[in-house]
């Protein structure tokens, strides 16, 4: 039986006095029925842990695939780790978009996230043109298998589905589209990893809100959410974890 996830991305976005709206959500969910876990920016990783202390889970939102090294502005997973991160998302679409990250550098940051014992959150998810062209099923097939190390297990890895255009937008796939790509996604790692691909969690990312987060989660094979801007306020990523609690 997989746990639910409900995971929050800050992106770039949180200040030192946005940690009120951390302790207010640990306030409110004081024993939450599902794992919780909060991305802030690099900045704030150690305060938020110090914060968390073990209440919830915090995470970076990337890390570099080498330990050390002359990799001006980069983090390495040790370096989260020793911050009080448990997780590291890896593979963001806006990262594959900003930064240039390629299926196999997301592969190799998931691994150097694993070999300092952090969960992976692998990121994966069509553009708009790529949907349009019929073409989803292909990319996330291929996404989902190159960024994905061999020894993944659903000890060390989450993924989470992010259509690029649900982004931001408002925008989100019907609800068969998700099924369709979640049970895909489910069909692959079951192929690849057998029963330990079973247990990795599947997440959906993309525009999820309180008043769309009770359908999502009713949906086949979605573990989970991975939220950006309704992670940002207690009060909207507490609803989404309600919701998620009594999926
Ligand atoms: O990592 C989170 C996703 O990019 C979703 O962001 P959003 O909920 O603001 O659409």
């Amino acid at each position: 039986m997989r746990k639910k996830l409900a995971a929050g991305n800050w992106k770039m976005n949180g200040l030192a006095v946005s940690l009120s709206e951390v302790e207010a959500l640990i306030a409110a969910h004081p024993n939450p029925a599902c794992d919780v876990l909060l991305c802030p920016p690099a900045t704030l990783v150690s305060a938020m842990a110090a914060t968390a202390a073990g209440r919830i889970s915090v995470g970076g939102q990337d890390c570099h695939m080498e330990l050390t090294g002359a990799h001006t502005g980069d983090i390495s997973a040790q370096m989260l780790a020793d911050a009080g991160a448990s997780h590291v998302i890896v593979g963001h679409s806006e990262r594959r978009a900003d930064h240039g990250e390629s299926d196999a550098m997301i592969r190799a940051k998931a691994e150097a996230a694993r070999a300092q014992g952090l969960v992976a959150v692998i990121c994966i998810g069509e553009t708009e043109a790529e949907r349009d062209a019929g073409t989803t099923l292909e990319v996330i097939g291929r996404q989902l298998f190159g960024s994905t190390p061999d020894a993944a297990t659903g000890v060390n890895t989450v993924i989470a589905y992010e259509p690029v255009w649900a982004i931001g937008t408002g925008r989100t796939p019907t609800l068969e589209q998700i099924a369709e790509v979640h049970d895909f996604m489910r069909s692959e790692l079951n192929g690849r990893f057998g029963s330990e691909g079973a247990q990795i969690r599947l997440l959906y990312g993309g525009s999820v809100k309180p008043s769309n987060a009770a359908e999502i989660f009713a949906t086949s094979n979605v573990d989970g959410a991975l939220v950006g801007g309704a992670s940002l306020k207690a009060a909207d990523f507490g609803a989404i974890i309600g919701a998620l609690e009594r999926a």
